[in-house]
Order: C-alpha cells, then sequence, then structure tokens
C-alpha cells in the first residue's frame, strides 16, 4: 500500500519522520491555502492509495481532553461566508453552493473511509483565523457545533475527494479553542500521542491487503 502522510508543520510529525520508514511525507505549510495548492500539485504527479494528514488541533468540547487522538470524520470551511448585518450566514445558507453538491455531503466534507482503530471520529472545522475572542467561538460553535478546529483540515478533505483518493485526518488535541497562552497547550504530549497513532495506523493499513 502506498501512503503518503501530509501535516502542516515538520515538527508535529518529527518522531515520525525520524524512524525513516519507507513512508512519503509532505510538508505543507499552515493554513488552507498553502494545504490546497502542495497537496494538488503533489498528487497530479504521484498516486497513493491512501493519504493521511496528521497534526495537532484545537477542541470546543470539555469531554476531549488534551492530548487525546481523534479521527475527522466531516470537515468544513468555518469562516467561508459573509457577514451581513452582523450575522454569519454560509455559502450553503446564502445558496451559492447545494448542500450536496459534489464534494460536499448535507454542507460537510465527508470521508466516508472507515478504518478499524480504537480512536473517537469527531466533526471539525477549518478556520483562516484563529482567534481568542469568544465571540467568534461561539460563533461557529452554534452554527457548526464541530468537535475541534484546524487550519488545514477542510482543505486536505476537499483535495482528497475532489481527487478521489482514500484519505485519514488524524488530529491529537494540544488545546482549547481561544486558548492563546501557549504554556496552556499540551503540544509535547499531543505530538506524542499524535505520533503513536500515526505510526499504529500506518502498520495497520500496510499489514491489510489491498
Ligand atoms: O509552538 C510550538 O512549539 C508548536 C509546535 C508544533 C506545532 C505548532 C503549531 O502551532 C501548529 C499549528 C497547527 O496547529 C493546528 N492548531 C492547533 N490548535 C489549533 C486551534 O486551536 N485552532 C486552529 N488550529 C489549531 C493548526 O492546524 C495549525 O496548522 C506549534
Amino acid at each position: 500500500m502506498k501512503i503518503l502522510v501530509v501535516a502542516a508543520t515538520a515538527m508535529e510529525i518529527a518522531p515520525f519522520i525520524a524512524q525513516q520508514n519507507n513512508v512519503e511525507v509532505l510538508i505543507t505549510g499552515v493554513g488552507a491555502p498553502a494545504c490546497m495548492y502542495k497537496l494538488t500539485q503533489h498528487l497530479l504527479t504521484q498516486q497513493y492509495n491512501m493519504v493521511i494528514q496528521a497534526g495537532i488541533a484545537g477542541t470546543f468540547k470539555n469531554s476531549i481532553a488534551l492530548g487525546d487522538t481523534v479521527l475527522v470524520k466531516n470537515d468544513v470551511f468555518a469562516d467561508l461566508g459573509i457577514y451581513e448585518r452582523d450575522q454569519f450566514f454560509t455559502l450553503f445558507e446564502k445558496g451559492f453552493i447545494a448542500a450536496d453538491e459534489q464534494p460536499y455531503k448535507n454542507g460537510w466534507l465527508h470521508n466516508h473511509y472507515n478504518i478499524d482503530v480504537n480512536l473517537p471520529w469527531v466533526n471539525a472545522i477549518t478556520v483562516n483565523t484563529v482567534s481568542d475572542q469568544i465571540t467568534q467561538t461561539n460563533l461557529f460553535l452554534k452554527k457548526f457545533d464541530a468537535d475541534i478546529e484546524t487550519m488545514e483540515g477542510a482543505a486536505f478533505h476537499y483535495v482528497c475527494l475532489q481527487q478521489q483518493i482514500p484519505f485519514l485526518q488524524l488530529r491529537s488535541i494540544s488545546n482549547y479553542v481561544g486558548e492563546r497562552v501557549k504554556t496552556n497547550w499540551k503540544i509535547k504530549e499531543s505530538i506524542t500521542s499524535l505520533n503513536h497513532h500515526l505510526q499504529q495506523i500506518i502498520t495497520q493499513l500496510q499489514s491489510t491487503p489491498l
């Protein structure tokens, strides 16, 4: 099985890279535009059976602990929309995109691939601007009721769905959304957990017949 591992920063998958395990790695840079460009460019010339995005993330939910690792079932470009009279509308709500228009399913970028691992599947939002303003956190929480937030997930889902390549988005929780005091983040713990699960998933995939 030919697998590509994608991450925003090399730091997030440094332990995995250090193992040199014959799996290709693509570092896209932080944010959705860089992820979209780099991944699309790469996939136009290389073929894979599976692409895995691995990274850290913020969570909205107290039921998710820092250091926990999750898989993302649905993602969305949360701040792609229109502000009108102090109200935020998505492009679906404004009728610019139909909720089930390719590659969307009910307004989400849905991953229909399943893997038999003991990790929770969650819903995510992707933002261009990470904010410590409670108004932004509450707005997105009310609108999408997602579990976690990243800056690249929806871009990753969008490209893989359009290119029809099986994919997994693996995230470990480093912080609560809105928390910008980095000393309150659990970066080291989340990276350790992320890389442990990444290696486990890859070992499992490599032992699965195509
Ligand atoms: O400061 C460090 O030591 C450090 C080490 C590794 C990675 C980082 C990052 O800042 C990675 C940025 C990456 O993390 C995602 N992320 C993490 N928390 C959130 C959040 O609350 N909201 C949105 N995105 C988050 C994001 O995908 C970035 O690409 C720092």
